[in-house]
């Protein structure tokens, strides 16, 4: 049983209404396609990048993953639960750190935190709570209102949000985004700890240098659909460089279907 499994996932979002005539007529036309025919796993234990330019479906895929979009064809699940048909099995296995900073402004750092555990039935949670705000380095904003927190600190509660529950599996979807170098160095290390300790990390990043230095393997989309799959070490020889220099390379080569994938 694979931590995260997708089998043929397609995508096609429904057509959107434009301009005037939308507000008279029904949205009409193809819709459009953002995820076509994505296979690969992701065994538990790993530390695994998901990496694609700005619309190539990274975050499509992550809303499948946590079920908040719905596959048009294929299968996904985690931890061996289908995110459609054993919804709730799946969303307990999985802990995601969304891209958009989504925060209540009324509750304070640990009112969130609660709150959060209570949607998955942890009650006294406390404890857990303060461990999670320890290493976030979260404990002396525990109670200070969500509204009063900088960016970077309410990325924190992000990360802590996704970890009340103690997932097995944990999605980033850019974590580091507008984050200063202090957090993010504590973040990598925080996420670096728990994958150690037998958690699943899967993350979606555009700093290609930390997904070399982090992942042991490397997915990459375009335009939809997988076009690489490997171990990094294997994309770093073959590109002869950088991760950059092989996502550059694989980007730009004509190429619409899978070049480098490896399982
Ligand atoms: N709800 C939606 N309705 C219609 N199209 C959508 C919707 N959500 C995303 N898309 C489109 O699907 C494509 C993939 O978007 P997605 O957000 O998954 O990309 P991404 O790889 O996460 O990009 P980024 O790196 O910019 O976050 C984009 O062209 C986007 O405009």
């Amino acid at each position: 049983m694979h931590a995260v499994s997708l089998e043929h996932v397609s995508k096609t979002y429904a057509p959107q209404a434009t301009g005037w005539r939308g507000l008279f007529m029904p949205p009409s036309g193809p819709g459009f396609q953002a995820l076509t025919d994505v296979s690969f796993t992701v065994d538990h234990g790993e530390f695994f990048a998901l990496l694609g330019p700005n619309g190539a479906g990274k975050t499509t895929l992550i809303s499948v993953l946590a079920g908040l979009s719905r596959p048009t064809s294929g299968h996904a699940s985690i931890c061996g639960h289908d995110v459609v048909t054993d919804y709730q099995a799946a969303r307990r296995s999985l802990g995601v750190v969304p891209q958009e900073l989504v925060y209540d402004p009324f509750f304070t750092v640990r009112e969130t935190l609660r709150i959060q555990s209570g949607y998955f039935g942890f009650r006294h949670n406390d404890d857990w709570i303060d461990e999670i705000l320890a290493n976030l380095g979260l404990t002396d904003k525990a109670e200070e209102n969500m509204r009063a927190l900088s960016g970077g600190m309410k990325r924190r509660v992000l990360v802590a949000q996704a970890l009340v529950h103690r997932p097995p599996v944990i999605i980033l979807d850019e974590p580091t985004a507008g984050v200063d170098v202090d957090l993010r160095r504590s973040l990598w290390e925080f996420i670096s700890r728990l994958n150690r300790a037998g958690h699943t990390i899967m993350l979606t990043t555009h700093y290609l240098e930390e997904a070399q230095a982090l992942c042991s393997r490397i997915a990459m989309l375009k335009r939809g659909k997988l076009v690489a799959l490997d171990k990094t070490q294997t994309l770093l020889a073959r590109a002869g460089g950088s991760l950059e220099e092989a996502f550059v390379k694989i980007m730009n080569s004509d190429e619409d279907t899978a070049v480098e994938v490896a399982v």
